[in-house]
């Protein structure tokens, strides 16, 4: 119901209302306070005890006029009595407090006491005027709300009494009673009340786990309604071991780590099972997934099915297919290519080939999600670095198959606690384990006045026979003074620090044709480039193992999790590689964003960071997952509620319970608040 039929808010409030995100009275019961103030106890005057923070109903005794301070401030300072004594209240640099008080007037004050020789003391008080000794909203424990400068803490809560009162019936229970029992959950109403106006500290804390427990609870189960419904009698292709895996395993470059074998066996088992796979494999940067795909992708053409990898550039398409070419070498086994580059003559062929099944494995960009492109059988969809892709292009791939399995690659390393909510009952490998002999890439945070230094240590490891990065942030022509570009640092190498010799460093950007960028790759993978200086292109999962410097210039332009991707292109190999910031930062979060790159290596801890700095919605677009924003619940905090909610949604979607009446209301919030269903059917 829209919020204007609520008694009491006039036009002019309903637009307060609604420029704060409120726009039906449904939505103001779920507006919740960011804070509360315990003013249950008030007290007096006589009773205060310096450094406690206190309520108090006092009279406006003396208003006192405004003086500097010795430090320069201006210092407002009005005297209030009650019966039984003074206080003073100060406030700094506000003079116009003055003029808010009249002498005689009864106020309440809430704050910190601080007892001066005699005197006593609240700095900068929080203050209600025409106070009335029975306003209940003023006394008790307060609800400070999220607010801009158009509505007033006590004009909001009156709306929300209001509300309260008068249009409760809208508060809908929608768990069922045997929820709410075996969870010993305290109904809507109550918690709604008790959010808002609390009776004491007991309800508010049962009512913000009811709330917390019902919002975590809503979106598991909805996650778990929407896969069911797709899931429930899908066939999937049941592909056997195959009998060459050993032979396979053989002939591999490299012995499996430990958690490389483990995700790889999770994997087969999953595809042996007439279900659809529906796994997400996490590894950190060169933990080596590329030979998982292998492998499964492997085993899926032995049993005579097609197998599609989807790579989020070009340069790792090619990447892919090669490393995958070299690995699955001495079997007899067709594998494609087919990105932007590919030619019409050759996309012909391809398409072809696809569309009758002479192609087992094919690995390609957004070009494998064109309309035309048809497969004969296709049983396994990979997609690498699912981040880059919008949930809606990996879904039209998966449709090309007939409920084709699915494995998620990605080196983003997203906390146990964030994939449990987000992936619903994604089955979650983690690569947990680098390969042997890897060593800890050397991290330093530096001022842009070592840059001189920093490329005489990149010349000297490249006369080792090494091979560097120097990333640059893109830069706008206006930024120029501030931030250095590819241009200029490849000019300063060139000319100073390699004395002319232009053949062994180059610039790559992503204003570059496809030809010339991959040009340089396959120069600088082969070795002949030495030096690349490249805006982000390099981002994700290039391979080089030779490289062992990464140089990231102005590195504050850089998140967390892409900085760590970067430092990720070196320490490839068993070489000691470094990774140099550079940064003339001045503001703090910058400067702990990259004293924690110098801290750790571990892409777990470092996901986490990034989530406390920057919040989880805006690292993973929660949104566009299609999940709602959290409103009450924090996935850090409420891990229990988290786990207990998702087995509670777990055992009532296999028992099929949601199709039984007493289900019906939290079926329909659901329906309605998963309206894009596609984004939800894109994680099977
Ligand atoms: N078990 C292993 N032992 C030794 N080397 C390995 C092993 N597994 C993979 N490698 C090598 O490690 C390097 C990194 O592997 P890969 O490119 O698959 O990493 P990745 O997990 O895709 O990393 P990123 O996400 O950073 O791209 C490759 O050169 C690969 O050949």
């Amino acid at each position: 119901m829209d919020i204007k039929y609520l008694k009491g808010v006039g036009p002019k409030n309903a637009e307060y209302l609604r420029s704060l995100g409120i726009y039906t009275i449904e939505d103001i019961f779920y507006y919740f306070p960011r804070d509360y103030e315990d003013r249950a106890n008030t007290k007096k005057i006589r009773d205060l005890k310096d450094g406690e923070i206190v309520t108090l109903i006092a009279e406006v005794a003396l208003i006192n006029g405004t003086r500097k301070t010795q430090t320069g401030k201006n210092l407002t300072s009005i005297v209030f009595k009650d019966d039984t004594g003074f206080i003073t209240g100060i406030w700094f640099n506000q003079p116009y407090i003055k003029k808010t008080f009249k002498v005689g007037e009864k106020v309440l004050l809430y704050g910190k006491v601080n007892r001066r020789f005699a005197e006593l003391q609240m700095v900068d008080p929080k203050y209600e005027k025409n106070f009335d000794n029975n306003d209940e909203n003023s006394v008790g424990i307060l609800p400070i709300y999220p607010l801009n400068k158009y509505l007033s803490q006590k004009t909001l809560r009156n709306i929300i009494k209001n509300a309260l009162i008068n249009k409760r019936e809208l508060l809908k229970e929608i768990l069922p009673k045997r929820i709410l029992d075996e969870f010993n959950l305290v109904d809507i109403q109550t918690a709604i009340d008790n959010i808002h106006f609390p009776k004491n500290k007991d309800m508010l804390n049962k009512s913000i786990y009811r709330l917390k427990f019902e919002e975590l609870f809503l979106i598991q189960l909805g996650l778990q309604y929407y896969k069911k419904s797709i899931n429930s009698d899908l066939s999937a292709y049941n592909i056997p071991l195959s009998g060459r895996l050993k032979e396979l395993k053989e002939k591999l470059p490299f012995e499996l780590t430990n958690a490389q074998s483990r995700t790889i066996r999770e994997i087969l088992l999953d595809m042996k099972k007439n279900k659809p796979m529906n796994r997400l494999v996490q590894g950190d940067v060169g933990s080596g997934k590329t030979v998982i795909a292998a492998i499964a992708m492997f085993n899926c053409a032995e049993a005579g099915y097609q197998a599609a990898m989807l790579a989020p550039t070009e340069i790792l398409a090619e990447q892919h297919f090669s490393s995958i070419t070299s690995l699955l070498k001495d079997f007899d086994l067709n594998i494609a290519l087919i990105t932007g580059s590919t030619t019409k003559k050759q996309k012909e062929k391809i398409l072809t080939d696809l569309a009758n099944g002479e192609i087992d494995i094919i690995i390609g960009t957004h070009a494998l999600l064109q309309e035309n492109v048809e497969f004969k059988n296709l049983a396994l969809v990979v997609t690498d670095e699912q981040h880059r892709f919008g949930v809606r292009q990996r879904a039209t791939l998966v449709s090309k198959g007939h409920n084709p399995h699915v494995l998620v690659m990605t080196a983003t390393p997203i906390p146990r606690t964030l994939a449990l909510f987000m992936y619903g009952d994604m089955d979650i490998s983690i690569i947990n384990e680098l390969p042997k002999g890897r060593q800890k890439v050397d991290t330093y945070f530096v001022r842009s006045t070592m840059r001189e230094r920093v490329y005489n240590f990149i010349k000297k490891e490249v006369m080792e026979g090494r091979q560097a990065y120097i990333v640059c942030p893109l830069v706008e022509e206006s930024e120029k003074i501030e931030a250095i570009s590819a241009e200029e640092a490849y000019d300063f190498l060139v000319n100073n620090t390699f004395n002319g010799n232009d053949k062994i460093v180059a610039v790559l950007h992503g204003k570059m044709s496809n030809e010339e960028k991959d040009f340089i790759m396959q120069k600088f993978k082969e070795g002949a480039i030495k030096v690349l200086v490249s805006t982000t292109v390099v981002e994700v999962g290039v391979n080089v193992p030779n490289a062992t410097v990464m140089v990231v210039e102005n590195a504050e332009r850089f998140g967390l999790a892409q900085l760590h991707q970067l430092r990720g292109r070196v320490g490839r190999g068993s070489l000691k590689s470094y990774c140099i910031l550079i940064s003339d930062a001045t503001n703090k979060e910058a400067i702990d964003r990259l004293t924690i790159m110098t801290k750790t290596n571990d892409g777990f801890v470092i996901s986490e960071k990034d989530m406390e700095l920057r919040g989880t919605g805006e690292l993973f677009g929660m949104r566009q997952h299609g999940l709602p924003d959290l409103k009450i619940a924090d996935i850090f905090k409420d891990i229990e509620i988290l786990k207990t909610t998702r087995d509670l949604a777990r055992r009532l979607i296999e028992d099929n319970m949601l199709e039984k009446d007493e289900f019906e209301p939290l079926r329909i919030k659901i329906e309605s608040m998963f309206k894009e269903k596609i984004d939800i059917t894109t994680f099977n």
